[in-house]
């Protein structure tokens, strides 16, 4: 962990979503292995880890490539976007995520989700937890008409067009990102971003440089490190 003296106060939050705020990526790998394996093959954690945070285009584009898959990149997103579906309709939280919105929220702290996930995908995801989404200035999809594709996570383009859609927009430096993947992470350091990073235990060491903090749980967050206020009453209210 970071001194504490290298913390610097934010004054805006961009959170990932799968991951991060969704537990969704033991879903992507059950998903992706479930197409790559009538094929002879099987999706590593090590080109997950290459891969994680990547728009799905350029994911599906590479994946097809390494493992050598008798399918377009285009058929094969079609086939994982059928099979991600049937199995992310009732996704659950991340832990802590849903008490550190909330409060968040109560003290107004402005604060938005910058994936790389399209919006369809998102919107189904987010379904069971729509009462929080109130909560959330705005979310930033991979599809965005916005982002140029083919610049998603490592590159800070997300990042940079979710700060920019608060009112007013914040300098990048008042923005903390809480991310889980290692492109997600250097996609948050190029944008100028304090990121705390909040990784499976399997991400080595070595992908884990740069983050300003890395924690196990969203629940181990410290706001007060950054300037946030700390949890020292119950939220005021609860949504939905
Ligand atoms: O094992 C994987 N997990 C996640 C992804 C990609 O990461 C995106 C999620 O991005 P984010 O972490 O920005 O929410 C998914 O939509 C998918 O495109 C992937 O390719 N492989």
């Amino acid at each position: 962990m970071a001194a504490k003296s290298s913390y610097k106060p934010v004054t805006h939050i961009i959170f990932d979503s799968d991951g991060t705020v969704m537990d969704t990526e033991n879903i992507y790998t059950d998903a992706i292995n479930e197409i790559v394996e009538p094929f002879g093959k099987s999706y590593t954690y090590e080109m997950k880890l290459r891969y994680m945070g990547m728009p799905a285009l350029q994911s599906a584009q590479k994946l097809v490539t390494e493992l050598q898959l008798p399918l377009s990149p285009e058929k094969y997103l079609k086939i994982f976007d059928a099979v991600v579906l049937r199995r992310i309709q009732n996704v659950k939280l991340m832990p802590g995520v849903k008490d550190f919105i909330l409060h968040m929220h109560d003290h107004r702290i402005p604060m938005a989700i910058a994936t790389s996930s399209v919006r369809a995908a998102f919107d189904v995801k987010s379904t069971p937890h729509r009462s929080l989404l109130p909560a959330l200035h705005h979310v930033v999809c991979g599809n965005d008409p916005e982002l140029q594709p083919g610049r998603g996570k490592p590159l800070p383009d997300i990042f940079l067009l979710a700060a920019s859609r608060f009112h007013p927009a914040p300098e990048p430096s008042k923005c903390l990102v809480f991310e889980d993947s290692p492109n997600g992470l250097r996609a948050g350091i190029a944008a100028g971003m304090q990121v705390v990073l909040i990784p499976d235990p399997r991400v080595p060491a070595q992908l884990r440089r740069g983050a300003t903090q890395v924690l196990d749980s969203m629940a181990d967050f410290k706001p007060q490190l950054f300037g946030l206020p700390h949890y020292d009453t119950c939220s005021k209210f609860e949504f939905g």
